[in-house]
């Protein structure tokens, strides 16, 4: 689902500017679900904006107005339009876990490696 700026007057970014972008949209999501509000590819190539948290999350509980954080990483000023869109939404389950406590985990052919360590090639 599309997510539109609900602002009355255009709204400029400088560059590394960030802002928080009304959207006007409110919901009440069913308990074991969360909606991520997205960046749109769109957006990011032709003017370097993004989401910076992005996925942001929305939880089932929330009742305020479902914002969107913007970031300008170009190097130019990007004006945002009333009314364009800006990001979009999808709507998860969220898996319920019930976490336990251990004090060993099971090892693997990975173990504790990560971050790169296969390398690239
Ligand atoms: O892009 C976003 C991210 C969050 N929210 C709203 C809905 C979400 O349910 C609430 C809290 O978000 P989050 O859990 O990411 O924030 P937090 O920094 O952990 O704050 P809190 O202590 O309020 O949970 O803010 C938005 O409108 N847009």
């Amino acid at each position: 689902m599309d997510i539109r700026a609900n602002i009355s007057e255009p709204l400029s970014l400088q560059p590394l500017e960030r802002t928080l972008v009304p959207t006007g949209l409110y919901m009440e999501l069913p308990e074991g679900y969360e909606a991520q509000i997205r960046p749109r590819s769109g957006l990011a190539i032709k003017q370097g904006i993004t989401c910076l948290n992005t996925p942001g999350t929305i939880d089932a509980d929330y009742r305020g107005e479902i914002k969107v954080i913007l970031v300008n990483l170009s190097n130019e000023i990007q004006v945002i339009a009333p009314g364009d869109r800006i990001a979009q939404m999808v709507v998860q389950r969220v898996q319920q876990v019930n976490w336990v406590p251990v004090e060993t985990l099971t090892s693997t052919e990975r173990n504790a490696g990560g971050f790169g360590h296969t390398g690239k090639a």
